[in-house]
């Protein structure tokens, strides 16, 4: 007889002297946390900055020196930070703030909107409805955001009113601040994609238009204190299997990056969002770019939390890199590192077969020919 799932009440499951035997990230997994996985006991990544000032200028000499720090940054790790966005900072906080009334809703309202398995919107708790084991100590409430309503099924509602519907009228406004939240993500994610154009000298519009349509994730996170924090994670290491993840965090600190062999805590800035490459993107430009190992650790004392917006092409676009990049490949053997796909295979990969970690992408690959997606 299977055990019943794990009910994730930060109320009460904090309090428990020990860590439930679900979420310790075992030895020989691959994934046990490093003997000093406690926040403050690893470097900090030095990661470029990337100011985006001169780019909303049109200054030419920014955008390549913007250009080039990213090329660096995303050859090496994938990962870097920007400033100067343009995403208006009220924004941004009202975006944390309503985190507030979701993750406080009682337990039994936060289950009306339980994700299920194969499902991408609504509440998680430890993602104990999918998994039965290295549990992430979090909760999230993830919300899809369509670009276009490309079609009349559940995945054209937008933010606001879905918000609206599946919580109820009092989260009309929350409802609004996720809408326009994603709208500003969007922007930035098109701005984004045009220096990563930039930056690997292809045509500049071209990501920027690939992406213009697509369909994307707004994810809330919040990772309450933790007894044992060493023991677990919360979110184990994995490389994002999408294209572009724009990511904010609060003051708390926990997200790390896998960089130059070793874990590096990456610093917390209220000003600045995260950009990690993910595999999708990875795939796009021929593996020239490193789809970011990271993860996030929990603490004793505070509760973190973090927004985190992943950026998917829509459904019925090819993936494959430009065919500029492609005649560049010195190696003619290299020329397509991988094949084809669409970005819902992948995604039904990372949800019904494959939990997302740093081989998800290898992994996929193989499954692919034997799935009858094709
Ligand atoms: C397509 C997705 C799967 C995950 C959510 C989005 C983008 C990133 C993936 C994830 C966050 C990577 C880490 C593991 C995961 C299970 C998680 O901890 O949330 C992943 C998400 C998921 O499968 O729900
Ligand atoms: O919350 C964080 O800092 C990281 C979350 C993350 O990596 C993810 O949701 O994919
Ligand atoms: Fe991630």
């Amino acid at each position: 007889m299977s055990s019943p799932c794990i009910m994730f009440d930060p109320s009460m499951i904090q309090n428990q002297p020990k860590l439930p035997k679900e979420f310790i990230w075992s030895k020989g997994s691959g994934y046990e946390p490093d003997s000093n996985n406690q926040q403050g006991n690893h470097d900090v990544l030095n990661e470029p900055l990337v100011d985006l000032e001169g780019f909303f200028r049109g200054d030419e000499e920014a955008i390549k020196q913007a250009s080039e720090s990213i090329n660096k940054a995303c050859m090496t790790h994938g990962f870097f930070q920007v400033t100067n966005h343009r995403v208006d900072s009220s924004l941004i906080r009202a975006a944390h703030d309503q985190m507030d009334g979701l993750f406080k809703l009682p337990m039994e309202k936060k289950l009306r909107v339980q994700k299920n398995k194969g499902e991408m919107c609504g509440y998680s708790g430890a993602h104990a409805h999918r998994f039965s084991k290295q549990l992430p100590w979090k909760e999230t409430f993830s919300f899809g955001y369509n670009y276009v309503d490309n079609d009349d099924d559940q995945e054209g509602v937008i933010v606001s009113d879905y918000i609206k519907s599946s919580l109820g009228d009092e989260f009309e406004f929350a409802g609004w601040v996720y809408q326009r939240y994603c709208e500003a993500m969007k922007d930035l994610s098109l701005v984004i994609f045009e220096l990563l154009g930039i930056s690997l000298g292809v045509e500049k519009q071209h990501f920027r238009k690939f992406f213009e349509d697509g369909n994307s994730l707004l994810r809330c996170n919040s990772y309450p204190p933790c007894k044992e924090p060493s023991l677990t994670f919360g979110t184990g290491p994995h490389c994002d299997p999408t294209s572009l993840t724009i990511l904010h965090q609060d003051l708390v600190g926990g997200l790390e990056v896998f960089a130059n062999n070793k874990w590096q805590a990456v610093r917390p800035r209220l000003d600045a969002f995260v950009i990690n490459i993910g595999d999708t993107f990875m795939a796009m430009c021929n593996g020239r770019y490193k789809s970011c190992l990271h993860r996030a650790l929990v603490n004793k004392k505070r509760e973190r939390r973090s927004l985190v917006f992943f950026v998917n092409p829509r459904k019925d676009k090819v993936v494959k890199p430009p065919q500029d990049l492609v005649d560049r490949e010195e190696d003619t053997t290299m020329s397509r590192r991988y094949p084809d796909f669409k970005w819902p295979q992948l995604l039904e990969f990372t949800q019904m077969h494959y939990r997302a970690d740093v081989t998800t992408l290898q992994s996929f690959f193989q499954w692919l020919p034997s799935s009858n997606l094709l």
